[in-house]
């Protein structure tokens, strides 16, 4: 079973290695909306594969982290692409949460990226 939770932060960057002529290339903001997926069995007492509140307590170091800041900024997100976010945030949750399934960054309404490890 998959269960997910969804986070809203609201974050500034510009992409470094597209052409200069390229929008992304500006500083620009987005409201970034972010899944966390947990995969596994519920327990059969408690009902849930895992508390949402506890995954959300899990995340609460990353989302202060990236929440009204300038991505650029943050060590490994030098070059923060929807790509490289959801891989951020995948490779400092997975320990953390160890039944983590997929990380999905929403970048716009339109545009996101989904990463499963
Ligand atoms: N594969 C990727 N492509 C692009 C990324 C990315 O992270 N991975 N990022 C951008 C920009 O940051 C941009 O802000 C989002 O791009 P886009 O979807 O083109 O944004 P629009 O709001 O202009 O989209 P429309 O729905 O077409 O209006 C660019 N590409
Ligand atoms: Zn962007």
């Amino acid at each position: 079973m998959d269960i997910f939770k969804s986070f809203t932060l609201e974050a500034a960057h510009r992409l470094p290695n597209v052409p200069d002529e390229h929008k992304c290339a500006r500083l620009h903001g987005h409201s970034f909306r972010i899944e966390l997926h947990v995969s596994g069995e519920p327990d059969p007492h408690a009902g849930w594969v895992m508390d949402f509140a506890e995954l959300k307590a899990a995340f609460a170091p990353l989302y202060e982290q990236l929440d009204h800041h300038y991505l650029n900024d943050i060590e490994g997100l030098e070059n923060p692409t929807s790509e490289r976010l959801a891989q951020w945030i995948w490779a400092r949750m997975k320990p953390r949460v160890p039944l983590l399934s997929e990380v999905v960054v929403h970048e716009t309404c339109t545009s996101g990226c989904r990463y499963r490890g």
